[in-house]
């Protein structure tokens, strides 16, 4: 029904039937904090085509179990020790824009002396930092956690910017097994959206990373159903808190079948399925989709990437593994001095095969008989 200029009439004072002045729009950088630009242009920097995310921000638990697997034992020499190869491998910006650090190497420097920020910054890779405060259980909600850190969150943050970090994470964790509870997904949702909020007003881009863990033996349509229904509420809180789009990154796990269950799914299904989840729910403003590998075997994190990669898609599409870049680095070094090179070729490689995949380009016909190991533990509590 076309409005009549009785209709404009408000409390009675009649409203000029005038067109409206056009409202402009705000620019992003005038909505929110001080820092609009830079964390667009950071996010911008991470997401460059052929780069990916090298995640060495495993906690000191977590740490102690990748040490332990080639016998080493959980000490603060030992995680320097072996950080310090992962950050000195010479060509790595090559294929990877940034790299996800723990507390303890943020301030830290490595065996030869130098800050490990100062060597990442001087090779042109993006310190970043996780955030998050690890995980705790639910009450009331058996198997189900969320993750702590919100308080004092904008100090550390402020801290963390000062010492170098341009980037941040904070990982939640949603099981399908145990659940997803309306309670834990909130939590999940709600958390992740506060502490991006907090990490933009601090300079940091934050990476947002809801894990839906692989345990389980449902099917791949089951994984589909949880994950949309994560990121639809993510992206609620998001926009309600709001944290600018543009300047943040995402960290999903891929839609796969459970671990347990009957079939395995094929890079193209797990492409299918990934990619129609994330148009289904990710604005196009968001410029990088950076994955976790959680527990996939090396290839097949790779294949599964480059899967996603061979037609175009709105955002790049990216890796930011731990596991799935890391595991035949270790096995290569097993803590002898000896093996640094080795080791270090062994990262390069993984590094390259995801930037490869990252194009669209992986030749599989390159790897060795163990990249196809795959990574996952059953019940495994970070
Ligand atoms: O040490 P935490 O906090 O338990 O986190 C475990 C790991 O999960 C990740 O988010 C994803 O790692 P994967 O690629 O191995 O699944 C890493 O960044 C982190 O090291």
């Amino acid at each position: 029904m076309a409005l009549s200029v009785k209709s404009l009439q408000v409390n009675g004072a009649k409203r000029s039937a005038k067109p409206m002045a056009v409202v402009k729009p705000r620019s992003v950088a005038a909505k929110a904090t001080k820092y609009a630009e830079e964390l667009i242009q950071t996010a911008k920097n991470i997401a460059r085509p052929g780069h990916g995310l090298l995640a060495m921000d495993e906690s000191n638990a977590t740490c102690g179990k990748r040490l332990d697997s080639i016998g080493l034992e959980n000490n603060v020499t030992n995680r320097r020790a072996y950080r310090t190869i992962l950050v000195n491998t010479p060509g790595l910006n090559q294929y990877i824009s940034g790299a996800i650090l723990f507390e303890e190497t943020l301030y830290d420097s490595t065996d030869c002396g130098k800050k490990f920020v100062d060597v990442l910054k001087s090779n042109g890779i993006i310190p970043g930092i996780k955030v998050d405060k690890g995980l705790a259980p639910v009450a009331n909600f058996p198997g189900e956690t969320w993750a702590m850190g919100l308080e004092g969150l904008d100090k550390r943050c402020a801290e963390y910017y000062k010492a170098g970090a341009r980037f941040c994470k904070w990982r939640s964790v949603v099981t399908i097994p145990a659940g997803p509870s309306a309670i834990a997904a909130r939590e999940t949702a709600y958390g992740l959206a506060r502490y991006a909020a907090i990490a933009q007003n601090a300079g940091l881009v934050p990476i947002v990373e809801p894990e839906i863990l692989m345990d389980g033996d449902h099917d791949i349509n089951r994984t589909l159903e949880v994950a949309e229904s994560i990121w639809a509420e993510t992206f609620k809180y998001l926009a309600d808190n709001k944290v600018i789009f543009e300047g943040i990154l995402l960290k999903p796990s891929m839609v796969t079948p459970g671990a347990e269950h009957k079939n395995r799914a094929t890079p193209d299904q797990v492409a299918d399925y990934t990619l129609k989840m994330l148009r289904r729910r990710v604005p196009p403003a968001v410029p990088g989709i950076m994955f976790l590998s959680g527990g996939q075997s090396e290839m097949e994190a790779t294949l599964n990437l480059n899967a996603m990669n061979k037609t175009p898609n709105p955002w790049h599409v990216s890796f930011s593994y731990a596991r799935a870049l890391q595991n035949s680095t270790l096995k290569a070094w097993q803590g002898k001095p000896e093996n640094v090179k080795a080791a270090q070729a062994a990262l390069l490689k993984r590094a390259k095969a995801n930037s490869d995949a990252q194009l669209g380009k992986y030749d599989p016909s390159i790897e060795s008989k163990d990249a196809s190991k795959g990574m996952y533990e059953k019940g495994y509590v970070y």
